[in-house]
């Protein structure tokens, strides 16, 4: 059988070796020297003739050669003391017949300035990660003060001066309210004016991890803990969170088996990672969020009383945009800015009529929807006024939002007067109403979402095949 390499003629063999690698050496398996290139001999001061024929360890300082030549192991990147330096090498071992006959090894940097070469080839790799290093430390910040929460209405101004006031303390902090409203904000607040504020402000989701992985997420895992693991292990939440603040958002969708978890976490003051056994301390303070109804979910046995008491020290309910329709206006003007800046516009302003228009929607995604409708607006708009024409077709048709407001949101008083008198009251038969009720509910949903279907599904708390199947019918894409 012919084998590749009997095609490169003998005399070229060296030659080949000292242009691929600067300092090489083979030994056979006892370690004696059986070649050694004319780099290597230079670098640590000697001949070839000096050289070859002797142990490894007599001419080689601090060579691991005999070592794999005998373990058949190889190393990679290991880094060896030579004339005072540190090098960095490699070894394979030498197999033939299924036997270890022998290792070759090279080093790779024969001093630090050859290093430091290498280094500013590769320092726009280090940069790069020394800029994600920092977008992620500046990702664990809390992005937003009291100053962004805007609002004078007396409810939502009485949250805020309690949320201001425990601010400070070190006790739980539950924020209830509907989605939209604001919860992560107040959160974010919070964190800034605590004593925590130079420490980490971590936020997690818990309706978007899947139940599975929500327990490492929380409380990190050790090397090896499960297939796909990373390598060295992870820390949870908890830990990056330490000394600062954890976010819970969502909890009222916690499953209960990790409620139990979280629960003992909180009693303890420390967290075992999955797969481990250490106990590692944390001092973390727990803001939670839900929009759902937690009292109502701990009578029907769906989240745990212990854990509800633990995390209620404070609660804090932020009202609904509709409970304090005097601030919209002034929670438009500072959402149409932060738009501007996102897509290079400037003195975008809302007409009177879509002022007025605003202030009429009954707002079930709150500030949320308001923002959407916002930016749904600035897609469509070519000058600097946002009129009726602009805003989506539900908020457009006065009639039916004055219609359909009771229906959706019953909790709302809706006054006749609302609706003006110079339009007749059209009544429609129930059933008619109650479709039309339902295609609007499932458009809202959608632009509070941005078109995400699931997200509109669970905030409509309905399955996502009931949500496909009404989509179909009143042919919403
Ligand atoms: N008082 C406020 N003033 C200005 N903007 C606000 C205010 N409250 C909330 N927002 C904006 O409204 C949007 C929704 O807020 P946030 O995400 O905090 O609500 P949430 O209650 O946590 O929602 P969810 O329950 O769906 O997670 C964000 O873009 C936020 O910047």
């Amino acid at each position: 059988m012919t084998r590749a390499f009997d095609k490169v003629p003998n005399s070229w063999h060296e030659q080949i070796i000292n242009l691929l690698a600067e300092r090489v050496v083979i030994v056979d398996e006892n370690g004696i020297i059986l070649y050694i290139n004319e780099g290597y001999c230079e670098f640590i001061g000697t001949t070839m003739e000096e050289a070859l024929g002797r142990h490894v360890q007599d001419v080689i300082e601090n060579s691991r050669m005999h070592i794999v030549a005998q373990t058949g192991l190889k190393e990679l990147a290991s880094v060896q003391q030579i004339n005072g330096s540190e090098m960095i090498a490699n070894r394979f071992p030498i197999v033939e017949a299924e036997q270890i006959v022998g290792a070759v090894g090279n080093v790779m940097f024969r001093n630090p300035e050859e290093w430091r070469m290498y280094k500013s080839k590769i320092q726009s790799l280090v940069d790069e990660l020394n800029y994600y290093q920092a977008k992620v430390q500046r990702d664990l910040q809390s992005k937003y003060s009291f100053q962004d929460l805007i609002g004078d209405s007396p409810n939502f101004l009485a949250a805020k001066t309690l949320a201001q006031r425990v601010s400070r303390s070190d006790s739980s902090v539950l924020l209830i309210g509907e989605s939209g409203t604001g919860k992560e904000l107040f959160a974010h607040a919070i964190h800034h004016d605590s004593n925590r504020t130079a420490a980490s402000f971590v936020a997690i989701n818990c309706s978007s991890i899947p139940e599975h992985l929500l327990e490492s997420e929380l409380f990190g895992y050790e090397d090896g803990a499960f297939t796909g693991a990373k390598k060295g292990g992870k820390k949870g939440q908890f830990e990056l969170a330490s000394g600062g603040t954890l976010f819970l958002d969502e909890i009222g969708d916690m499953p209960l088996t990790m409620q139990s978890k979280l629960l003992r976490v909180l009693q303890e003051k420390e967290v075992v990672r999955v797969g481990g056994h250490k106990s590692i301390p944390v001092d973390v303070r727990i803001i939670a969020a839900t929009h759902r109804n937690l009292e109502r979910m701990v009578e029907k046995g769906d989240f745990r009383q212990d854990l509800y008491y633990r995390l209620n020290v404070i609660k804090i309910d932020i009202p609904s945009l509709r409970t304090r329709k005097e601030d919209i206006p002034a929670i438009a003007k500072r959402l149409l800015k932060k738009l501007e800046s996102r897509f290079f516009r400037n003195g975008i302003e809302l007409s009177s009529e879509v002022t007025e228009r605003l202030m009429q929607h009954s707002w079930p995604g709150n500030i949320r929807e308001l923002e959407n409708v916002l930016e749904r607006s600035i897609n469509v708009l070519d000058g600097k006024y946002i009129l009726l024409m602009h805003l989506p077709l539900y908020l457009r048709d006065r009639e039916t939002e004055g219609r359909n407001a009771g229906i959706l949101h019953n909790e709302q008083n809706v006054s006749l007067s609302s609706i003006s008198s110079a339009e007749p009251i059209k009544i429609l038969p129930l059933k008619e109403t109650l479709v039309q009720a339902e295609k609007q509910a499932i458009e809202r949903a959608l632009v509070v979402t941005k078109g995400n279907k699931l997200e509109a599904a669970k905030l409509l708390e309905i399955g996502k095949t009931s949500f496909y199947d009404k989509c179909k019918l009143y042919d919403i894409n």
